[in-house]
């Protein structure tokens, strides 16, 4: 990935550690492994057997449908979860079974190693103060510096986010700026603790097409710059081929498909997959979607077949009545037992 083009106060940052981004789907020494995650809320079982590493630098996709289970595995990586939620298996941050890890610890953590930025930047500010009040508590409250120090501080993350005028901006409150700026200015707050992962639930889908482009464009110039992994989940695959090294694939609560962007559009190997390609619109088509036929699960009880069966064109018997296991052909992971042949 390339600095992003038109964004120099990001690229103005320089070149930062050097990134180690897998090429297959082998990950050593991951940031954030998550093995085996099981996410319940009652009878409803949103999250079955995700896995997947994010190593340190990589820009990883989580893409799928409405209710596949992508914000609840976000959510259950940063204990973000309501407290009836039950999970197990294992969420390891730098080694660290999050899972395990006592409420002061977890809180601990969310506020210096892994900053998060949702959907809806305006609920993430508070709208009775101002940009720059905002920002200087929070750098207060990490570390002990004065006032004045802080204000400066707070004005080099909006420089360092993109927002023109800096200075002048602290004194905006948050309805003062346009929703791009607004999420500019979370990604800023976020940054206050110098993260090593960013969780990112889709940050963008509230902007226009643009203004979604210029924000994708900023967070890959942070992971450029200082080396941040960033998680971002999104329903949308265009954003994904143009951001992520890695994508994983969601259906019915568990990852279908996980393989690096390029292998991913190149040679889907998960009939699910391969049908939210077909479903794009193409250069020179119609310029409509496609659907997939059939009507997405919704995920009530636990997975006892391939989530995808129902409208699946490859199904068989054997898809009706067992789970598949994971497998890989060494770029590809997947679950599937007629996966599409490999191009
Ligand atoms: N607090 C909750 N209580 C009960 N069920 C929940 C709760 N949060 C999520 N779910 C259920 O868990 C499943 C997965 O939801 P999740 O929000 O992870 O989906 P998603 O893939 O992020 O979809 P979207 O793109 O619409 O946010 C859904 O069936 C959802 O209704």
């Amino acid at each position: 990935m390339s600095a992003p083009a038109g964004d120099t106060r990001v690229a103005a940052v320089g070149p930062g550690p050097a990134r180690a981004v897998p090429t297959g789907r082998e990950v050593t020494d991951p940031l954030l492994s998550v093995r085996d995650l099981h996410v319940r809320f009652d009878e409803i079982h949103a999250v079955s057997g995700v896995t997947f590493e994010v190593a340190r630098g990589e820009f990883f996709g989580i893409v799928g449908e409405s209710g596949s289970g992508k914000s609840v595995t976000a959510r259950a990586v940063i204990d973000l979860l309501p407290s009836h939620a039950q999970k197990r298996g294992q969420i390891l941050f730098k080694g660290e079974d999050l899972l395990q890890a006592r409420p002061k610890r977890l809180r601990a953590i969310r506020g210096s190693s892994i900053g998060f930025v949702f959907q809806d930047a305006l609920a993430a500010l508070d709208p009775v103060y101002t940009i720059g009040d905002q920002l200087v508590e929070a750098l207060l409250a990490k570390r002990s510096m004065r006032r004045s120090a802080a204000r400066r501080r707070a004005a080099d993350l909006l420089d360092e986010v993109g927002i023109p005028d800096p200075r002048q901006r602290l004194d905006s409150y948050p309805h003062q700026l346009s929703g791009g700026m607004r999420q500019r200015a979370v990604i800023a707050s976020a940054l206050i603790a110098d993260p090593e992962l960013i969780i990112a639930d889709e940050p963008t889908t509230a902007l226009d097409v643009t203004i979604q482009r210029q924000v994708m464009e900023l967070l890959q110039g942070i992971v450029e710059s200082r080396g941040v992994a960033v998680v971002l989940i999104t329903h949308d695959l265009a954003v994904v081929a143009e951001t992520c090294d890695r994508v994983a694939v969601f259906y019915g609560g568990t990852i279908v498909e996980e393989a690096t962007t390029t292998g991913l559009f190149a040679a889907p190997r998960h009939p699910y997959t391969a049908a939210l390609l077909a479903s794009l619109p193409r250069m020179g088509g119609t310029g409509e979607f496609r659907p997939i036929p059939g009507n997405p699960i919704r995920v009530a009880t636990e997975l006892a077949c391939c989530p995808f069966a129902p409208r699946c064109a490859n199904v068989v018997d054997l898809c009706r009545q067992r789970v598949p296991a994971e497998q890989t052909d060494g770029a590809h992971r997947f679950r599937c037992f007629r996966p599409e042949d490999p191009r």
